[in-house]
């Protein structure tokens, strides 16, 4: 390891949801040159003329030096380094885009929290497969308890970055890190990502408790034994156990099975008090990626032959119109056994 660390100056982040737009703007405010990717012109529109991202962060000025575009050839025009963070199920469509633009592969921050439908790839292997083409080096991930909006306010936050060259990661932590933004590296790139993808599984989970009224018992056992199902997916896809326990693991399960700000426990809430799915996210504008990270995680859980009974559950619920109350109680009712958390 040497000890110089590399500087960036140019950073682009793709991806102007609530999550891309707090970290461009917290990127900005360090007085970096920060080119945001929108994927809808009008947000583009109001964030050059207002200042603001009304549609998926209201209540944000922006700084000037955040600059806003619907071109991804000239959102990377002379970046540096590259934080992704459109949802888990745009990231392969973009990123092969980003790659058509023919601009240099290089550094990766990757802050989407999610798993792809159908090939159950972790972002991780979505950016590393298309735009890196192979060179896994140049990538890192984010993850965390971090709600953009608290982020974007600057209240104290601490997250994980995780890749597999120490110096990248030690580069990257010193371009994110603030007084208010805490950044702990990691090499473990599986581990920080499954905990990122299946909190959101779980806070899902975790709303519905809410939803029906079952009390503070019951979501604590949720959580608890969600964190089992969860280190015991990571442990059979060479995640270290340890990380679980980290900020990307327990960290973000707690803070998005108990936030009322988080959209995913919103769903399940919704779930518990009799909404429909389909109604459910028709009303929303943000995505709640635990809806489709439930079908991937029962797939991984298969595949890898892995006991996920919450995980089950949530699927029953989420696709096959089972009643809440009933998964709960299915839950319940399964045989003794000794409690194993890993
Ligand atoms: N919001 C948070 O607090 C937060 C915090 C940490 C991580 N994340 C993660 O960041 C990722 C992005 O979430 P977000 O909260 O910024 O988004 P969001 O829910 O606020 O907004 C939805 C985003 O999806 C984009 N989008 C929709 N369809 C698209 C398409 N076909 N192609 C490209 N983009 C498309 C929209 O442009 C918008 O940027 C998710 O994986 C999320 O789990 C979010
Ligand atoms: O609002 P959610 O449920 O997508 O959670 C946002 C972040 O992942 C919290 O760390």
């Amino acid at each position: 390891m040497t000890d110089s660390t590399r500087t960036f100056h140019r950073i682009a982040v793709v991806g102007a949801g609530a999550w891309g737009t707090a970290l461009a703007a917290h990127l900005a405010r360090k007085s970096l040159s920060v080119a945001l990717w929108a994927y809808e012109p009008e947000v583009v529109e109001t964030i050059r003329r207002e200042r603001e991202n009304r549609m998926f962060l209201p209540g944000i000025a922006l700084p000037p030096s955040l600059g806003a575009t619907h071109s991804l050839a000239e959102a990377l025009k002379g970046a540096e380094v590259l934080l992704f963070a459109v949802p888990s199920h745009a990231a392969r469509s973009v990123l092969t885009r980003i790659h058509e633009t023919g601009h240099p592969a290089g550094p990766v921050i990757s802050a989407t929290k999610g798993i792809e439908e159908g090939s159950f790839e972790l972002m991780s292997e979505v950016v590393i497969h298309t735009w890196l083409r192979g060179n896994a080096d140049l990538l890192a991930v984010l993850s965390g308890p971090s709600f953009a909006g608290e982020v974007a306010r600057e209240l104290p936050t601490a997250v994980t970055l995780a890749g597999s060259d120490r110096e990248l990661v030690r580069d990257l932590q010193a371009l994110l890190m603030t007084p208010r933004f805490r950044v702990y590296g990691s090499s473990d790139v599986v581990g920080v990502q499954l905990g990122g993808a299946l909190k959101n599984v779980i806070a899902l989970a975790a709303g519905v408790v809410d939803g029906l009224g079952l009390g503070h018992n019951t979501r604590a056992a949720l959580i608890t034994r969600g964190l089992a199902e969860i280190i015991r997916l990571g442990q059979a896809m060479g995640a270290d156990p340890r990380t679980f326990y980290g900020l990307s693991g327990v960290g973000d399960l707690v803070l998005t099975s108990t936030g009322p700000a988080s959209r995913n426990h919103q769903v399940g809430l919704r779930l518990g008090q009799g909404e429909r799915l389909t109604d459910i996210l028709n009303s929303m504008q943000a995505v709640a990626e635990g809806v489709r990270t439930a079908r991937a995680a029962l797939g991984l859980a298969r595949r890898h032959r892995v006991d996920m009974p919450i995980v089950q559950e949530v699927c029953a619920v989420l696709f096959e119109g089972k009643a809440c109350d009933r998964a709960v109680r299915d839950l319940m009712e399964r045989g003794a056994k000794e409690e194993v958390v890993c």
